[in-house]
């Protein structure tokens, strides 16, 4: 199966659609309706954020899924799909692809990395692992763990990355010359120019979010570009 999903999403753009509960598009089938619309548009891919719509969308959109669950823990700053909990209720969803913070920092609970990717590997052997990453290290040793994917998702989001330069297109073409697995460039890509540069530095595929279906973001970035009068 696992080959097949890839396959599927080789060379193309995956649409990330996810509204957190604070957010205004959250809720009323509105992520369901997005993945439809990036569906019709050609996307190869969707990635989304919570069983609820996980499982809404799957029931439109016959894509292959990368679903994660965003969740804060009290004693750690990683919130994507940060324990086995979170892995188990997301297999339950049946979604090809569950992805995860791998960045080097603290788990909830103290847990290493490479604990919770043997226990996921051990319970479920036919999901697809990605790994969310901040940093071409990080890359190599999810890579290294056995991660099926490596995403570039946390760059600039964490305390030892920069957001001054998303995407982060060294990173997609360091990670692509040296690790071995497909990468996937995620995070700031605001425009068709820098998806085509991401892929063009050895992405196997690419997921833009905020840029396609968070129009509060997108109605900020004009707002900032307003001249101001007077
Ligand atoms: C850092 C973090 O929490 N990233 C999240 C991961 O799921 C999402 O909020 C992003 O929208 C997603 O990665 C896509 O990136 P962008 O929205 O920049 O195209």
């Amino acid at each position: 199966m696992g080959h097949k999903v890839l396959e599927q999403i080789r060379g193309g753009l995956i649409v990330s659609c996810q509204a957190l509960e604070n957010e205004p598009l959250h809720g009323d089938g509105i992520m369901q309706r997005m993945a439809v619309a990036a569906m019709l548009g050609g996307a190869v891919g969707i990635r989304a954020n919570g069983p609820e719509d996980i499982r809404s969308i799957r029931q439109k959109v016959d894509l292959p899924m990368i679903g994660i669950i965003k969740k804060v823990y009290p004693d750690s700053e990683i919130y994507i799909t940060p324990t086995i909990r979170e892995v188990e209720l997301l297999a339950d969803t049946g979604a090809e692809i569950i992805s995860l913070d791998c960045t080097d920092r603290k788990r909830p609970g103290g847990i290493r990395l490479e604990e919770l990717y043997r226990e996921i590997r051990e319970r479920y052997p036919k999901l697809l692992l990605m790994a969310d990453c901040s940093t071409y290290q990080e890359g190599m040793k999810a890579a290294g763990l056995g991660f099926d994917l490596v995403a570039t998702t946390m760059c600039g989001y964490t305390p030892y990355t920069s957001q001054t330069r998303l995407p982060d297109v060294d990173l997609v073409r360091k990670l692509a010359e040296n690790c071995k697995k497909p990468v996937i460039g995620e995070g700031g890509i605001w425009s068709p120019e820098q998806l085509a540069a991401v892929l063009d530095a050895g992405a196997f595929a690419a997921v833009v979010g905020t840029a396609i279906t968070r129009p509060m973001e997108i109605t900020k970035r004009f707002v900032a570009a307003l001249p101001t009068w007077g």
